[in-house]
């Protein structure tokens, strides 16, 4: 929904809505993004510079023959695992990074199957899937399944087996990235605090607003846990994807049933980007790091209403902690 291809988009006037309102519809009126993955990422050549050595180039050549005969000889089939979560959590980063594995091969864009497309039908869904060899696994990536009342329902219709990965970020820093990138798109609306909090010197905070609701991620948890199991679920931290992308997308390979074969050789960290990049992603023997989308520079928020919005998320994250068992330190 919020890729880089998407930036740039803009909803049709809506003449009614006010502040907040707006804000909503924003998020959901993007059409179906069809932008190669490969259009993506990044061509800034800074990015590019500082890249050290790569992995080996017969790594690379594996993953383009393993592209080219899935291609050629495999199907499209229905995906086997998700990226539901969350927006602006890091999904394009896991995305990225666990398709040059040679046994995954996912669908670049953001389909929207399980939220806006559904009556569209599963075999629309299917038809937009890359062919995959029986062995590979199908991979799609839409951050907004995972605060969508019918997705755990419908995609456990779909099968019952979907393995599903939701990356999670501090839900302030997420909601002020949120909030940036809304924006970027739209300079004229109100301030974060205003649509942060119904009265602030009460400490009442507006959990209508989208930004606000997203970080509630207990809530969230809850209603996919009515149709899935937590052993389904794996929970990536959006902070340790930054520190060490390596140690965490070795998590997500193990969760997968996948060899490690991504580990920290693929990645090197850009100075000019401040983040890690691949030194060799799929498709490609150029090192890339993402797209100007990821990794903005936030607004400026007070201390204060930062420290007012932890208060206010630390009980949904200690209940988020204890059903997950894992503490992503937020707190
Ligand atoms: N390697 C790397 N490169 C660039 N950015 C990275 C990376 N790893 C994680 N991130 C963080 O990903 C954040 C964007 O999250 P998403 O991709 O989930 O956003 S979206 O919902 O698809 O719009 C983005 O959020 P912002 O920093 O707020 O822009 C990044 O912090």
């Amino acid at each position: 929904m919020t890729n880089q291809a998407y930036d740039g988009k803009r909803c049709p006037p809506n003449k009614n809505a006010g502040g907040k309102k707006l804000l909503e519809k924003l998020e959901n009126c993007g059409s179906l993004d069809v932008r190669s993955a490969a259009q993506r990422v990044s061509r800034d050549p800074r990015d590019q510079s500082k890249a050290p050595a790569s992995p080996g180039a017969h790594e690379t050549d594996a993953n383009l023959k393993n592209m080219s005969v899935a291609q050629k000889y495999g199907n499209k089939k229905l995906p086997n695992a998700l990226i539901v979560g969350v927006k602006k959590g890091g999904t394009r980063a896991v995305l990225e990074f666990i398709r040059i594995h040679p046994d995954v091969r996912a669908l670049g864009t953001e389909p929207h199957f399980f939220d806006r497309n559904y009556d569209r039908g599963l075999d629309w869904y299917r038809g937009l899937m890359p062919r995959t060899l029986d062995s590979q696994i199908t991979l799609e990536k839409t951050p907004s399944y995972f605060v969508t009342r019918e997705a755990p329902r419908r995609i456990s219709s779909m099968s019952h087996d979907t393995k599903l990965i939701v990356v999670v970020r501090n839900p302030v820093t997420r909601a002020i990235s949120d909030y940036t990138q809304t924006l970027s798109k739209r300079p004229d609306i109100p301030t974060f605090e205003e649509l942060a909090f119904r009265n602030r010197s009460l400490g009442l905070v507006d959990t209508s607003w989208n930004a606000i609701r997203i970080g509630m991620y207990i809530l969230h948890l809850e209603n996919w846990l009515q149709y899935f199991r937590l052993s389904q679920m794996h929970f990536v931290s959006g902070e340790r994807l930054i520190t060490d992308p390596a140690g965490e997308m070795g998590r997500v390979q193990d969760f997968l049933g996948l060899k490690r074969i991504i580990t920290d050789k693929h990645f090197y960290f850009n100075r000019t980007k401040g983040f890690p990049c691949l030194k060799k992603p799929e498709s490609s023997s150029q090192p890339r790091c993402l797209g100007k989308s990821k990794g903005r520079t936030h607004v400026q928020i007070e201390q204060e209403v930062i420290e007012q919005l932890q208060e206010f998320y630390r009980p949904f994250n200690i209940k988020f902690y204890e059903t997950v068992g894992q503490d992503f330190k937020w707190d």
